[in-house]
């Protein structure tokens, strides 16, 4: 007989906010047998000096987990704990070795001099051991930094190299990344970050994303109607949470303005799933006065100047006609670059094309305006004529069309305000789950 691997069993316990955790083994009362990973996972939050149950489950990926028993670091100034461990049920409570050390970590690597124009909590740098990096291959290059595909104590990582002239654009990316609950299935996990030991470059360590960019999954890849709804869930369940403003035991994640939402800004996971990357360009908005009106914090050099991609930028701010300080326009602008990608999506969803044959990718206004739109094409086109992607005629004949569209035409309005929030995207996009395509 054959005998296959046994699948870990781990404690499981999730609150409201952790359903992604559901997803990644079958449960059965307390237990979680895990599809992902042989690594069981334990965050805390520290409520008065005590330990309260977040997340008890397996890991949502493979990634490293050396230690037979859960031994718990802290993190996020010392408000969260978390654990990870390779034997069955080494999360259970009963299991764990508790560090319950309140006072910060010191950074290893590098201490900076952040600017603090609130009094709003932000987080130390996780502690990285950079010299256990191992780079191999260049899997991206962006207009500030390259990406490789690394290994870390065994596991594969992306690692984002900003030479050192690009240390603005490291701070501000880190900067995001090391906000207090930003982890979430729809953002990519940030791992770490330090310097080279020659001093001549920045890293950020992020979960390594199987499948690239989006941009390139959807050059190379159709999908079909349920492969799509999943990367338009997810896609939109990530921006919802980057937008979202959170608090949650005493400690504070800001809404974030992502400002540079493109296909190239966006990953691919092996089960199918979307994760918002690329932080650079992101706004973190502060409410300094503590209650709901909230600043821009001004992270890097540009501050409320123009950023992102100018194809995804939205009609209002390629035309310079609203206020970049204003948190809502920032929102509103990450909407609009939404339904672009939406669009890009569907367009290769083969059950949406006769024959089951999709067009070639295509970028939003590449057919209309080429490959290198210029600015003044674009608010020409966009700005000017109101014009958007062409949605395909045949889509009127499909059960779904008409919700498509209407979803569409809702995320890149022409009035900002008229546009739809996330949480109203995502709540569509989930309604979508129970329409019937042939
Ligand atoms: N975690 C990851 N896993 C796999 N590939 C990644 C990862 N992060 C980035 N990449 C690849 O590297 C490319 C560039 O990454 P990123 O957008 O973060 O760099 P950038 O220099 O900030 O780019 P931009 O020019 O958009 O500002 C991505 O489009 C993607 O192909």
């Amino acid at each position: 007989d054959q005998s296959f691997p046994q699948k870990r069993r781990c404690a499981f316990q999730v609150t409201a906010q952790n359903q992604e955790y559901t997803a990644v083994g079958n449960v059965s009362g307390s237990v979680q047998l895990c599809e992902k990973t042989q690594c069981c996972v334990g965050y805390f939050l520290n409520v008065d000096g005590r330990p309260v149950v977040d997340v008890l489950a397996c890991d949502i990926a493979e990634k490293s987990c050396p230690d037979a028993t859960c031994k718990t670091q802290t993190r996020f100034n010392g408000q969260v704990l978390v654990c990870v461990c390779n034997t069955d049920l080494c999360n259970s409570n009963s299991n764990i070795t508790w560090t319950l050390e309140l006072e910060d970590p010191q950074p290893s690597y590098f201490v900076e001099d952040k600017p603090k124009l609130c009094s709003c909590q932000t987080t130390e740098p996780s502690e990285f051991h950079i010299d256990d990096i191992e780079l191999q291959q260049i899997v991206g290059h962006g207009h500030f930094a390259t990406v490789w595909q690394g290994k870390y104590k065994g596991s594969t990582v992306a690692v984002k190299v900003f030479p050192v002239g690009w240390k603005q654009k490291f701070t501000a990316e880190k900067e995001v990344y090391e906000l207090p609950l930003m982890n979430h299935a729809g953002i990519v996990r940030f791992l770490g970050s330090g310097s080279k030991p020659d001093g001549r470059s920045c890293l950020i360590v992020l979960q390594f994303a199987e499948c690239g960019s989006l941009h390139s999954y959807l050059c190379k890849h159709t999908t079909n109607w349920m492969l799509t709804l999943k990367l338009c869930q997810s896609l939109s369940q990530g921006l919802s949470y980057l937008h979202s403003d959170l608090k949650k035991h005493g400690v504070h994640k800001p809404p974030v303005a992502h400002r540079d939402f493109s296909s190239s800004n966006v990953l691919v996971r092996a089960d199918g799933t979307c994760v918002l990357c690329d932080f650079g360009c992101s706004t973190i908005l502060r409410s300094c006065s503590g209650n709901h009106s909230w600043q821009s914090h001004i992270t890097n050099m540009e501050g409320h100047a123009q950023l992102g991609t100018l194809r995804y930028m939205p009609p209002e701010i390629l035309e310079g006609s609203v206020n970049l300080s204003s948190s809502r326009c920032l929102m509103q602008g990450d909407i609009y670059a939404l339904g672009l990608l939406l669009w890009e999506i569907w367009m290769r969803c083969s059950d949406l094309f006769e024959g089951g044959v999709a067009p070639q990718h295509l970028l939003p206004y590449e057919s209309e305006l080429g490959a290198n739109a210029t600015r003044d094409s674009l608010i020409q086109y966009v700005f000017q004529l109101e014009k958007r992607p062409a949605i395909p005629k045949h889509w009127e004949l499909l059960p779904q069309g008409s919700v498509l569209q209407e979803l569409l035409t809702d995320c890149w309005d022409c009035d900002a305000d008229a546009r739809l929030t996330v949480e109203c995207a995502v709540d569509r996009l989930l309604s979508f789950q129970s329409c019937y395509f042939p």
